[in-house]
């Protein structure tokens, strides 16, 4: 048994996680080199650990919220009943593929027994074990078959096929596995005759899956006809994995020092020290949210739009729908390059997405499956390979869905005036016919990831719902892209803006110019750190899919994760003046911190306070954070995120490659590098957990897009509080502002949440934070009252502070107000009725 297995996994709070074992399943088997092992078979038994979370479970004491060792212990029954391998090894493989394939499960070891081996000296047991997570994927798929005619029929291999390895017709295992997982999971996916199988196996490894060896073996048809029709407990639900991550083919090129501008970080200098937050923070119940975490049944979350799976249409689409004019065409608006807060321009078209001018070859990246840019289809590197317009067949990419389907966006930029641009790109995006943003991430600024040496990003993400086929909602996007500056010359080379669909529904599929989900996404902090934050519970789909928060964690670029801001869409300071200094974003998380100090890092000498700045005020969290109280702060040190927690405590050498972590850049000396950072931080001081902080619903904002008036929440003259910071790791665990649930829950007819800038209208304080002494008169969340929570600098108990989520200078942001809301873009959503959607 190797030390590995069975060993503790820390969890993102470097605990460890919670195992559930099981042990001596027993089957017998017909692996094996030799034609004997092969002909009349032999047992094999296996032991498994699930490092899973298994708090959620017992608190509901729901079989849903856990794995199901039953279904475990099958499916590690039926591969080990199942398709004859030569090795061992390759059985365990498979093993630890199945078990992966639940997204509760964090990191499985795997040990397969085959006691009666063919070795002819005395031995107790052949043993092989191995541990398998979200990072050290599987290296093949799971076979999809059952085991089950197998078992029945002992030998049925041998007799069979006594030459396993004679070329049989292909049958792309991974496709159908891929297809049965969504369907059998409730994700609706199911295979589609019409959709062409070898998008799965393009992402395959040649010779892993869907490829020689598997296709090779004579699983035929009927069989996986019988697996679909076995009950989904039963039933494989096995995704397409990603081969094993590799070492990082990723060579850092060797550039000139780039003639671009960089982008200033550097300001967080220019804060008070960021007080440390209480960051154990209750954990709520989970709202639904987007892609919230499926049980292990699988079973769409609520907030998904319910797939209603049709055999006429694409299988993801909630009903048959036709195809139709892209309606984002209609009102998609070009923005200016340069970022003038949001406003409302003239209409035009949205410019044809360009075409990528570097080499179609994609670069060999630091953790692509081997086959991406070696011979598979192109899009599967997820370069833009765009057949022109017209010569591409309609696909499920251009299905129009009946309803709207929710979708998570991916916002990047690191040239001009990013936070600028990003904040326009999110009024552009809203603008989109079709599309209607229901929460925006924190914005992170994370070091670059690939590509030549630049400067480091600003990343968002946005959840939203469309109404938009895919491909629609690609051109939109990539409109948008090209309105602002988007030039492409360059594989992963710094960018005025970018924008990635995450996910689309629950649709899974590869086209030429499409890929979904993206097929890097569970692998970027850059992405999975920002999403978790807005959605705690999101799960992302498909391929090395699995929560969100999980994959952040482990995701290789982790520690360039440098801060996270919360309040980037509105803050006054960031925006005015023309080019935005995006380091005065001011939730910073700087330093990677030892567990042992899980809640606050002192701030850095390098981020002291400047001389004459206010310290930034705690407050409540801005509309894309649900505008809950942040809990008190510690002064002298800054909140950071349990990934950063986690993070390699030699973040730099992460860089070289020694761990399959990609290249991370590094710019600018104004913000250490994390590890310095946090060898100058003093000691952490110890944080009380805070009082339990649930949401605090939004106040109303009227846009001009919301004719309908109605009454504040609270006066627009009452005091203004500028939010600042948040703990970049409890915001984790802070409620959703807008979980998409919201959006779907409650009625027939969800609400409609729309973002749109203020400034245009009437203005409306968007947060009003309860303190302590009182519930806010009037407004509720899940239906009961909201406690107080609590503000530093709050002046009085049981009354109400309201704040536009502003910058950090509280003084400045309460004077400035007026000038605030004019000038300022904000989003808060707002339903149909123009009401706040708590209200
Ligand atoms: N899910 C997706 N979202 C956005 N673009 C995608 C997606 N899947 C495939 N593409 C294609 O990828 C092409 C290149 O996109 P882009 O220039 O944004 O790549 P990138 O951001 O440099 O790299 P990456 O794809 O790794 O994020 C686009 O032209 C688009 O057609
Ligand atoms: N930090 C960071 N790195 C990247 C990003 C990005 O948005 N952020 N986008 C890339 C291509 O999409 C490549 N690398």
């Amino acid at each position: 048994m190797t030390t590995a297995y069975g060993s503790g996994v820390p969890a993102p709070d470097g605990l460890p996680l919670d195992q559930i074992r099981i042990s001596g399943v027993t089957a017998r088997g017909y692996h094996g080199v030799l034609s004997t092992e092969r002909a009349t078979g032999q047992d094999f038994s296996a032991d498994v650990v699930l490092h899973v979370d298994t708090r959620a479970a017992a608190e509901g004491d729901r079989l849903a919220d856990t794995v199901s060792y039953a279904e475990v212990a099958q499916d590690v029954y039926d591969v080990l009943a199942g398709e004859p391998a030569d090795l061992v090894e390759t059985v365990a493989e498979r093993i630890a593929a199945v078990v992966l394939a639940r997204p509760q499960v964090i990191t499985v070891d795997v040990s397969v027994h085959k006691p009666h081996a063919p070795i002819p000296v005395p031995f107790a047991d052949v043993e092989v074990a191995i541990r398998r997570d979200r990072v050290r994927t599987p290296s093949v798929a799971a076979p999809a078959a059952p085991a089950a005619e197998a078992a029945a029929q002992p030998g049925a291999f041998a007799a069979e096929e006594p030459e396993p390895q004679q070329p049989a017709p292909h049958e792309p295992y991974a496709e159908q596995s891929a297809a049965q997982q969504f369907a059998e999971q409730g994700f609706g996916e199911r295979a589609d005759p019409a959709y062409p199988e070898q998008q799965y196996a393009e992402r395959a490894p040649a010779g892993q899956y869907g490829g020689e060896k598997y296709g090779e073996e004579q699983f035929a048809a009927e069989q996986y006809a019988a697996a679909a029709a076995v009950p989904p407990a039963f039933a494989p639900t096995v995704p397409v994995f990603e081969p094993a991550t590799p070492e990082p083919a990723y060579e850092t090129p060797s550039f000139d020092p780039p003639s671009y501008e960089s982008p200033s970080y550097d300001a967080p200098a220019a804060f008070e020290p960021a007080p440390a937050f209480e960051t154990t923070r209750p954990v709520f119940e989970p709202a639904p949210a987007a892609f919230e975490a499926a049980p292990a049944t699988f079973e769409p979350a609520a907030a998904f739009e319910a797939p209603q799976v049709s055999e006429s249409t694409a299988p993801w689409a909630p009903e048959p729908v036709a195809p139709a004019e892209p309606a984002w065409f209609e009102q998609a608006q070009q923005e200016p390059v340069q970022h003038e807060p949001a406003r409302q321009v003239p209409q035009q078209q949205v410019p044809e997405p360009q075409q990528p001018s570097w080499d179609d070859t994609p670069a060999p990246s630091w953790n692509e499956a081997p086959t991406q840019g070696a011979g598979a289809p192109e899009s599967a590197a997820g370069v833009g390979h765009e057949a022109p317009h017209g010569e591409r067949s309609h696909d499920r990419m251009d299905e129009v869905p009946a309803g709207w389907v929710d979708v998570v966006l991916a916002l990047g930029a690191n040239l001009g005036d990013p936070q600028a641009t990003l904040r326009s790109a999110v009024t552009s995006l809203d603008r989109v016919s079709g599309l209607q943003i229901t929460d925006v991430s924190p914005l992170a600024r994370t070091a670059a990831v690939g590509g030549p040496d630049q400067p480091d990003y600003l990343n968002a993400v946005l959840l939203a719902r469309t109404t938009l086929s895919a491909r629609d909602l690609l051109h939109a996007v990539q409109g948008i892209e090209g309105a602002h500056g988007r030039v492409r010359d360059e594989r992963w080379g710094p960018r005025t803006l970018d924008i990635d669909i995450i996910v689309y529904g629950t649709l899974t599929a590869v086209a030429d110019d499409l890929e979904l989900p993206h097929p890097r996404a569970h692998e970027r902090a850059f992405v999975l750190e920002p999403w978790s934050q807005v959605a705690p519970d999101a799960v992302l789909p498909g391929l090395g899919g699995g929560p969100v928060a999980a994959l952040a964690a482990t995701a290789p670029d982790r520690a360039g994760i440098r801060w996270l801001a919360l309040d980037w869409l509105s803050d006054a300071d960031q925006t005015q003046g023309g080019a935005t200094d995006v380091g005065r974003a001011p939730s910073m998380a700087e330093a990677p911190r030892p567990p042992s100090q899980p809640h606050a890092v002192a701030m850095p000498p390098s981020v002291a306070p400047a001389a004459g700045q206010p310290a930034p005020v705690e407050g409540a969290l801005p509309q894309a954070f649900g505008g809950g109280p942040v809990p008190p702060a510690v002064p002298g040190s800054v909140p950071v995120s349990p990934q950063v927690l986690q993070a390699d405590p030699h973040p730099q050498a992460m860089g070289s490659g020694s761990l399959g972590h990609p290249q991370l850049h590094t710019s600018g000396p104004a913000v250490p590098a994390p590890q310095e950072a946090f060898l100058m931080a003093p000691p952490a001081p110890t944080v009380a957990p805070a009082p339990p902080a649930p949401p605090v619903p939004l106040a109303v904002r009227e846009t001009a897009r919301q004719e309908t008036t109605h009454e504040p929440l609270v006066p627009p003259s009452a005091p203004v509080s500028a939010p600042s910071f948040a703990p970049v790791g409890d915001g984790r665990q802070a409620p959703p502002a807008m979980p998409v649930g919201n959006v779907h829950a409650g009625g027939d007819e969800p609400a409609r949440p729309v973002f749109a800038p203020i400034g245009q209208a009437p203005v409306v304080p968007s947060v009003a934070i309860p303190l302590p002494g009182g519930p806010m008169p009037g407004a509720s969340m899940s239906g009961g009252p909201v406690p107080g929570g609590s503000m530093t600098g709050a002046p009085a108990a049981g009354g109400l502070v309201t704040g536009v989520p502003g910058g950090p200078h509280a003084a400045q942001a309460a004077q400035e107000s007026s000038d605030l809301v004019d000038s300022v873009p904000s989003w808060a959503p707002v339903r149909d009725d123009g009401r706040g959607r708590d209200t």
